[in-house]
């Protein structure tokens, strides 16, 4: 029956394949702890033994107990001896005793519970590093493919939840080891008893396991809820100047009753479950005793001693059965949010880009160039459409390079395969001459300076925004680095100059000064090659004027390239590079180009 009870909890093979990956990730985190934590548990289980059977002097000493009840066998031993005990020792020693297991027992009891909650929060600790870390290392072109909601919610929410299932694996734990314990000590004392508690017990607690199933329905769906929540108010928070602009409020507001209504829906249908086990115990428990009072007393006319000893056992040993049905009903509930991290994980693991770390590891700087030779390259490998087809050109060590097209023409797409963080299909892109080796991308990316279209920067101050891209930077540095973007004026007339918090993603700076504040920033890395996607759309014609005289005052020193939909700003390119539908479509210098009356450029510039 107990088998068929485990089976019904474990139906589906992942559940059970992931409740062992939990086990075993648990038992990996905290070896020794668990160990001890084992050992506490035995230790408070013979405790909690040892304390029933100081019920005998005392029924000894009240006259309950006669030392010839019962002849031959341990469990005559043992209460022979206990009962001895109370004939030979008063009354005050007996309570003595029994206060000083009490105090020893509450004693390990704190200390179990301190070391469980060391273990809770330290395996909560483990999993959301090793969850981040697989997240950092992974590719971008598998983390483009999530909502950025469902990792929050995974690394936030699930996370959270798998913590508060540990707390329940090892009180499981611990009541299923004490419990053997007692049930152990109460077949010493009256096995035909303990025997019949027992089955009645377990052929009640496998009834009980349909409520399991439940349980991990609801935590299915509250996984679904939750993970849909985060990502409303993640939408709504990228997306909340445009709902104000529009007024949509409402309709946000809408939404988000309904999502957590249906959360609230599946908590208290969770709580319905737990509620209703534990009343099913309750009322399970009157039957059983009733039972058995009535056939001890009755049939088996038992001796009023172990009916009372058999009272005292059940009634510790049935509210353990019933804790242990409650905890596999949280675990249950948790499980779907473990598969769902563990899912996540192994993804990640699986898409994991290789690093080399260390002092030894420099950023790799460009020496003779970047060339592209017949790049393929599509976003869907399913898909027969490709955002780039063909492409061949070279970026010459320290010349500038301009991307134009319309929009969705592929220039970002070539930016990403520069960088990195993107493979062709086909094709190959060589760095001095040779192919960038997986293992070697995050040193080629580290000499990389980059400012995108949407640049963003953390809600701290200009130095910690500064010092987030080179941590060493000094402060001549860096107002060398803000000189150069062409900001260092707006910069020394703030009140707390570089103290100065900009706001959360830089809201309290315009675009353009935004802007300019992570080119300034990229520029402080003293990158051998900088890319800027679209970086001055948003600058007004001066302050474009200003960047562009800056960049162009690396020129030579750097190698450039620029994504740019004002023509204006790439006149001295040495080379422009026109794409139409993911293909070169033109190459030259902005006079070669524009003396064709035919040329895209030209096309590009009238529009
Ligand atoms: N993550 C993606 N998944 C699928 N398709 C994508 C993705 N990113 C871009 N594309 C597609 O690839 C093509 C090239 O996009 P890309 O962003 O490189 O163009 P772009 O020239 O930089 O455009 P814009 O000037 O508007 O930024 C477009 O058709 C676009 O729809």
């Amino acid at each position: 029956m107990a088998g068929q009870a485990f089976e019904q909890f474990f139906k589906e093979k992942d559940a059970v394949r992931n409740f062992l990956f939990y086990i075993k990730d648990l038992y990996a985190y905290a070896k020794l702890k668990i160990l001890l934590n084992l050992v506490l548990m035995v230790l408070l289980g013979l405790l909690e033994g040892i304390g029933i059977l100081m019920l005998i002097p005392f029924l000894s000493i009240a006259g309950i107990l006669s030392s010839t009840t019962a002849a031959g066998g341990a469990d005559f031993w043992l209460k022979q001896f206990f009962s001895d005990l109370g004939t030979t020792i008063s009354l005050p020693v007996v309570l003595l005793i029994y206060t000083g297991i009490i105090f020893v027992q509450s004693w390990l009891r704190r200390y179990q519970s301190n070391l469980n909650t060391r273990i809770q929060q330290g395996f909560y600790s483990f999993l959301s590093i090793r969850m981040f870390q697989a997240l950092a290392y992974t590719k971008w072109s598998s983390l483009m493919a999530r909502k950025k909601s469902d990792v929050t919610h995974l690394l936030t929410g699930e996370l959270a939840r798998v913590s508060g299932g540990t707390q329940y694996v090892l009180q499981m734990t611990a009541t299923a080891v004490i419990s053997t314990i007692q049930i152990g000590i109460a077949f010493l004392l009256s096995p035909g008893l303990t025997f019949l508690v027992l089955l009645g017990g377990m052929a009640f607690f496998c009834w009980m396991q349909r409520y399991v199933k439940e349980a991990k329905k609801t935590g299915a769906s509250i996984s679904q809820h939750t993970r849909n929540l985060f990502f409303d108010v993640t939408e709504h928070l990228n997306g909340i100047k445009e709902v104000k602009t529009c007024g949509m409020e409402t309709r946000q507001i809408e939404n988000f009753i309904k999502l957590r209504q249906a959360i609230e829906n599946n908590f208290v249908r969770f709580n319905r479950i737990q509620s209703g086990t534990d009343m099913l115990y309750r009322v399970g428990a009157a039957v059983f005793i009733s039972i058995f009072l009535y056939s001890g007393i009755e049939i088996f006319q038992i001796q009023a001693e172990e009916l009372l000893l058999m009272v005292v056992i059940f009634a510790r040993l049935w509210p353990r059965l019933s804790s242990l049905q409650v905890g596999l009903q949280q675990v249950a509930m948790m499980l779907p949010a473990f598969q769902a991290v563990l899912d996540f994980e192994s993804q990640c693991l699986r898409d994991q880009e290789k690093y080399l770390e260390g002092p030894a590891y420099a950023p790799i700087e460009l020496r003779s160039g970047i060339e592209l030779k017949h790049v393929f390259f599509r976003y869907q490998q399913e898909s027969s459409s490709y955002a780039l087809r063909d492409i061949s050109f070279s970026l010459p060590a320290g010349t500038t390079t301009a991307l134009v097209g319309v929009s969705g023409s592929g220039k970002s797409t070539v930016a990403d395969l520069i960088t990195g963080l993107i493979t062709p299909q086909q094709g190959e892109i060589l760095i001095d001459g040779t192919p960038i080796a997986n293992s070697a991308l995050h040193l080629w990316r580290r000499g990389i300076g980059y400012v995108p279209q949407d640049a963003f920067l953390f809600h701290a101050s200009i130095r910690d925004n500064m010092g987030w891209a080179h941590p060493g930077a000094s402060e001549e540095e860096i107002w060398k680095a803000l000189k150069m973007a062409a900001i260092d004026e707006f910069a020394a007339h703030l009140p707390e100059r570089l103290n100065t918090v900009v706001g959360d993603r830089g809201v309290r700076l315009s675009g353009g000064e935004r802007q300019r504040m992570v080119l300034a920033r990229a520029l402080l890395r003293k990158p051998s090659v900088l890319i800027l996607d679209e970086a001055t759309s948003s600058l007004d014609g001066e302050n474009e004027k200003r960047i562009y005289q800056a960049i162009e005052s690396l020129h030579g020193r750097l190698t450039i390239l620029v994504i740019a939909h004002r023509l204006s700003t790439i006149r001295k390119a040495d080379q422009i590079i026109v794409l139409d539908q993911g293909r070169i479509v033109e190459k030259g210098n902005y006079a070669n180009l524009m003396e064709n009356k035919e040329s895209r450029l030209r096309a590009l510039a009238a529009i």
